[in-house]
């Protein structure tokens, strides 16, 4: 399969600074490379260094060429940050963008892809909502029926169900044959739609892999996250077969398949420990995340235990598997 996308030994520095420090990948036809990474690691520096919008040191080349003599029809890009004019509507502005091609795809049906309808269309750039303001950037990117597009960070600010309709339309460009370079904060969107993932930290990419691979090597053990009604004291599990330790505001058993549960609430009530929940859950690209960047497991610990409606809606491999709110 032809190579769309290639960086070798990239660099780039802003004085003292090494936003990029020697990064090489390659992005072939047609896959959905998804790129993670703290703030501050490099990956926005990493998306202009691969559109040519800032000079590196490194050899880039997109579609076959060095950046700057890429065929721009064929490129999409919405960037991080990207302010247009806001004295236009969404319409005209998507028209302004399909203007600068020799071919482009109808504004409205695009608008239409990305659920601006209606007034919504009619409404001044600076009037729409936020979330409404990036499905309309998303537009632009996508007018000129992009073989390569790049998204900074594209679903920031859109509500829930808009970025579930993003995340489809995304599947089926890359279904039609449309290589996505995405950047993101959400891990959920970046697993769903990643055919492979590289973890940027520090200007360096520390890891690349299919989502499976970065989550066997990297992700640990399914746990059960216990919700404590009182601070737990895990030596009272000391004599039962499971690995338990404290994690904010409750306890995890490491380590357990689902047929394990039963056993698991024997031993708390065997042991006297009341709790209020108990979420079971599969290690994620969030665990590769947490692992490989050294960012604290308890924080998702609490996090889970302590969001399970927003842990459901949004991690599909969770299983809240009981609310057991009078047992104290
Ligand atoms: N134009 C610039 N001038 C000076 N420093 C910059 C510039 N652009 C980026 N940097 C620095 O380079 C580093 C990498 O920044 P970059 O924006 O690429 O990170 P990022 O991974 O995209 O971060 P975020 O997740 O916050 O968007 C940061 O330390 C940043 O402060």
């Amino acid at each position: 399969m032809d190579k769309v996308l290639v960086a070798e030994s990239v660099r780039k520095s802003y004085g003292d600074v090494d936003a990029l420090s020697g990064v090489s990948l390659s992005v072939a036809e047609g896959e959905v490379f998804g790129l993670i990474g703290p703030n501050g690691a490099g990956k926005t520096t990493l998306v202009r260094a691969l559109t040519g919008t800032t000079d590196v040191e490194g050899t880039v080349s997109i579609l076959g060429s060095p950046p700057e003599s890429a065929d721009e029809s064929r490129v999409g890009l919405l960037p991080q940050s990207f302010s247009p004019a806001s004295r236009l509507t969404a319409r005209e502005l998507v028209s302004y963008y399909a203007g600068l091609y020799d071919e482009a795809r109808d504004p409205e049906a695009v608008l239409a892809d990305v659920g601006i309808k209606g007034d919504d269309a009619d409404a001044w750039y600076e009037n729409l909502s936020g979330g409404q303001k990036r499905r309309t950037c998303v537009a632009a990117a996508l007018v000129n029926d992009p073989d390569v597009l790049f998204l900074d960070e594209p679903t920031t600010g859109i509500d829930p169900a808009g970025r579930r309709s993003l995340w489809e339309l995304l599947e089926s460009l890359a279904d039609g044959g449309t290589t996505v370079f995405l950047t993101s904060h959400s891990m959920a969107e970046v697993e769903r739609l990643s055919d492979r993932v590289g973890l940027l930290a520090d200007g360096e990419l520390v890891a690349v892999g299919t989502p499976a691979e970065l989550v066997d090597a990297h992700g640990g053990d399914s746990r059960l996250l216990v919700e404590t009604a009182a601070d737990p004291d895990p030596a009272a599990l000391a004599d039962s077969r499971f690995r338990v330790s404290t994690r904010g505001v409750g306890l995890v058993f490491e380590g357990l398949t689902p047929r394990d549960i039963g056993d698991a609430v024997r031993a708390l009530d065997d042991a006297g420990v009341s709790f209020d929940s108990l979420t079971w859950t599969q290690p994620d690209l969030e665990d590769v995340y947490l692992s490989l960047t050294g960012e604290s497991f308890e924080a998702r610990g609490r996090s889970d235990a302590g969001s399970v409606a927003e842990a459901d809606s949004d991690a599909d491999s969770d299983a809240h598997v009981a609310e057991a709110g009078g047992r104290r």
